[in-house]
């Protein structure tokens, strides 16, 4: 049910649209003259406002901001006279959802307000998503942002969610948080890690045992699929789930009840289960390494989690949320960040994702010691050489190309072109070298492989600046 208010000091029509809106099953008050309506409009709390143009005290679209800008912010659809093209375009202009020539019809009237409530109630519920708590993940990406609706459709909602994504994408965070957000988030967060699991104990891990039900089993124990009563059970890694516990556990999944290894009696669960996986369950299923029956019902929501080269406009925020962490831990004051070192940091393709990226954040902060600003040359060997190398690729890839589609005549001898491609090639590396060492010899020494000697040589060849 919605509350409508309704400006306009003509009783008669007041009187009609409030009947009408009243039909549609909402709220309705009336205000005769400017000063009053827009007092109840800062008073109560509505959602649209019909407001007349033409009030005895004033002009209703000289209102319409200060309407427009109360806490409720509420929809407000403008009377205008007829034939008033300009009061109509003013009114869309200053905020308005829509305007309608008086007299109106019904027709003209249930139309917008609909809409106008329809267009609410989507807003309401997309800004209740935003409002999970999603301390701990970071990025403004649209894709991540993406995940984010979704991770507020899981929490909201008790249905099985299966998270997918490369190695170090965030899989566990987003699962803890699903839990973290849901009417579950007072119980247990169970985590199984599908790849660890013993193959013999596998089932009593799972699913417990009674004392004595093997050698071994001095006690008994519930079972990590009982310990998740009430909470939620994280299977990681869900695609090393063997293929011969697969189908018990699809009726755990239907049935919510099982019976541990050497006991007489069934247990129940009432666990909400969340699966991660980095690995292609279709393709596993269709090499019938996966059951396919299980794989439907993991599915029910799923959740792609987006690598990182995918999103780098990510990278940045990431950096400073986890420099800042690691500053904290190790003692030392913030760094500055070198747009070289940024560069960089947006140019690696990142194969371990954020779980990379804090580890090579860790290392750059050692590598830097006490310098206040961070650069290419601090970070971990293994990047830099990746980036040289791919920068190199990509030059001489540059180079081989511009010459295609030339006329015959044009094209140089292949020891000219073979010379003219290594040196624009050797160039553009030692430019690259220089950079992501910040022109330190002795690293771009060892990056390179080159003597030292070698490298001032050929620095010098190709007017490249050797020293900070
Ligand atoms: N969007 C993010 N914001 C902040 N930290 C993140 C984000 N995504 C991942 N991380 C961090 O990266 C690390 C790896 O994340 P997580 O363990 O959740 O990845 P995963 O996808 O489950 O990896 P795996 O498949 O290897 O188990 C964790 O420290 C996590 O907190």
């Amino acid at each position: 049910m919605a509350n409508i208010l309704i400006i306009d000091d003509d009783e008669a029509l007041c009187d009609i649209l409030s009947r009408r809106v009243k039909q549609m099953g909402h709220d309705h008050t009336c205000a005769y003259t400017l000063k009053d309506g827009y007092e109840k409009a800062a008073s109560g709390s509505y959602d649209v406002v019909f407001l007349d143009v033409g009030l005895p005290d004033g002009n209703g679209l000289d209102a319409l901001p200060r309407i427009r800008g109360l806490d409720n912010c509420p929809e407000v659809i403008i009377f205008t006279g007829q034939g008033d093209p300009d009061g109509a375009e003013l009114a869309i202009k200053s905020g308005a959802w829509d305007y309608i020539a008086k007299p109106p019809s019904l027709k003209e009237i249930v139309l917008p307000l609909s809409r106008a409530l329809q267009y609410r109630e989507e807003k309401k519920r997309s800004s209740s998503k935003v409002l999970i708590k999603t301390e701990g993940i970071v990025g403004n990406s649209t894709q991540l942002q993406n995940a984010l609706n979704l991770l507020a459709q899981a929490a909201s909602s008790d249905a099985t969610t299966l998270l997918t994504g490369e190695t170090g994408t965030g899989k566990e965070l987003f699962a803890t948080a699903i839990h973290a957000n849901s009417d579950r988030a007072g119980k247990d967060f169970v985590v199984v890690d599908c790849a660890a699991l013993p193959d013999t104990l596998v089932e009593s891990v799972l699913f417990g045992h009674e004392k004595g039900a093997f050698t071994g089993a001095d006690k008994a124990h519930p079972g990590l699929v009982k310990l998740a009563d009430g909470g939620t059970l994280f299977l990681d890694e869900v695609g090393e789930l063997p293929l011969s516990l697969q189908k018990p556990f699809l009726r755990v999944l239907q049935e919510r009840r099982f019976r541990p290894v050497g006991s007489q009696k069934e247990v129940t669960s009432n666990f909400r289960l969340v699966a991660a996986t980095n690995r292609n369950l279709e393709e596993l299923a269709e090499a019938k390494l996966f059951r396919q029956d299980l794989l439907y019902r993991l599915k029910t929501l799923t959740i792609d989690l987006p690598p990182l080269r995918s999103r780098v406009q990510d990278i940045k925020d990431l950096t400073i949320f986890y420099m800042g962490k690691l500053c904290e831990k190790y003692g030392k004051g913030a760094k500055g960040y070198s747009p070289e070192f940024l560069e960089a940091l947006a140019a690696y393709e990142w194969p371990g994702n954020v779980r990379e990226l804090i580890n090579a954040l860790e290392r750059t902060l050692i590598a830097s010691a006490e310098e206040p600003t961070l650069f290419p040359n601090h970070l971990p060997t293994h990047i830099r050489v990746k980036l040289a190398r791919e920068s190199l690729r990509q030059s001489t890839a540059g180079k081989t190309k511009s010459f295609q589609g030339e006329n015959p005549q044009e094209l140089p001898s292949l020891k000219d072109y073979r010379e003219a491609v290594v040196s624009e090639a050797e160039a553009k590396y030692l430019e690259d070298l220089m950079l992501l060492t910040n022109r330190d010899i002795r690293a771009a020494c060892k990056i390179s492989g080159l003597s030292r000697s070698r490298l001032y040589h050929l620095l010098q060849k190709h007017g490249i600046k050797g020293s900070r």
